[in-house]
């Protein structure tokens, strides 16, 4: 009985044995393909309000790098673009992969990016995180695509700063005065379509707000994000890449765009 995982004999094509909504007709990630996407004029813009004394720590879990967010209030909060009311931000993770050329989750076009980062909101309206991830309007997941160039955006640095001190599998470490919205790129464009958790549960509870500007990080500071371990202090050492879930079945379902 293996817990869920990224590797042969526990990853994605495992997960529905534990997991049967992994099997579902709206998964995430998928491939967005812009002949197909329909740009929706009614697709306002978003906003963030976030309080950065809302960051709480960093932690590993052996399967990504999660900050972490005090959402106990509407402290720091995402609202507009495809949403009604105020989503609150409970933590941010990335995906990446085992070299540059690829790591997103999504796919655009055929390009996979180095890296894709979720911000993940949960609505109010549900009463709690585990409420929410049974609603089909539960889940907001901002997501933006990392990829390597050679002017790197210097705010992501204190994320890769915090990765320092949560080398190995349960290692967690405070991580305060942070405002994520200084990752942001430029353009608020953006795709949206509904979908699910990437990983188990892989609850269809997510409205997904895909961020078409990627920012941009170095090739080292990739090379910082896999020096994390899926392992345990004094476990032998298994770095943690590759934990990326591969593009599900659209099934019929629309991607539209705020830009034409
Ligand atoms: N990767 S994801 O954004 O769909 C996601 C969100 C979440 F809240 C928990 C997870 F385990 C995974
Ligand atoms: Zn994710």
């Amino acid at each position: 009985q293996s817990v869920w995982g990224y590797d042969s004999d526990n990853g994605p094509d495992h997960w529905h044995e534990n997991y049967p909504m992994a099997k579902g007709d709206k998964q995430s990630p998928i491939e967005i393909n812009s002949k197909d996407v329909q740009h929706d004029s009614s697709l306002g813009p978003w906003h963030t309000s976030y309080d950065p004394g809302a960051a709480k720590t960093i932690l590993n879990n052996g399967r990504t790098c999660r900050v972490v967010f005090d959402d106990t209030f509407d402290r720091s909060v995402l609202r507009g673009g495809p949403l009604t009311g105020a989503y609150r931000l409970r933590q941010l993770h990335l995906h990446w992969g085992s070299s540059d050329d690829h790591g997103s989750e999504h796919v655009i076009d055929g390009v996979k990016y180095a890296a894709e980062l979720h911000m993940v909101h949960w609505n109010p309206k549900h009463g709690n995180f585990a409420g929410a991830l049974k609603q089909p309007d539960g889940v907001a997941v901002v997501g933006i695509f990392l990829k390597v160039g050679k002017t790197p955006k210097p705010e992501i640095k204190r994320i890769l700063q915090g990765i320092d001190n949560i080398k190995t599998k349960g290692k967690e470490a405070p991580f305060q005065h942070f405002d994520p919205s200084i990752l942001f790129p430029k353009s608020r464009d953006y795709w949206t379509y509904h979908g699910s958790f990437t990983t188990p549960p892989c609850e269809e509870c997510i409205t997904w707000i895909l961020l078409r500007e990627p920012i941009e990080v170095s090739s080292d500071q990739m090379a910082q994000l896999r020096s994390l371990s899926k392992n345990s202090e004094n476990e032998p050492m298994n770095p943690l890449v590759d934990n990326w879930r591969p593009v599900q079945p659209v099934k019929g379902r629309v991607v539209r765009s705020s830009f034409k």
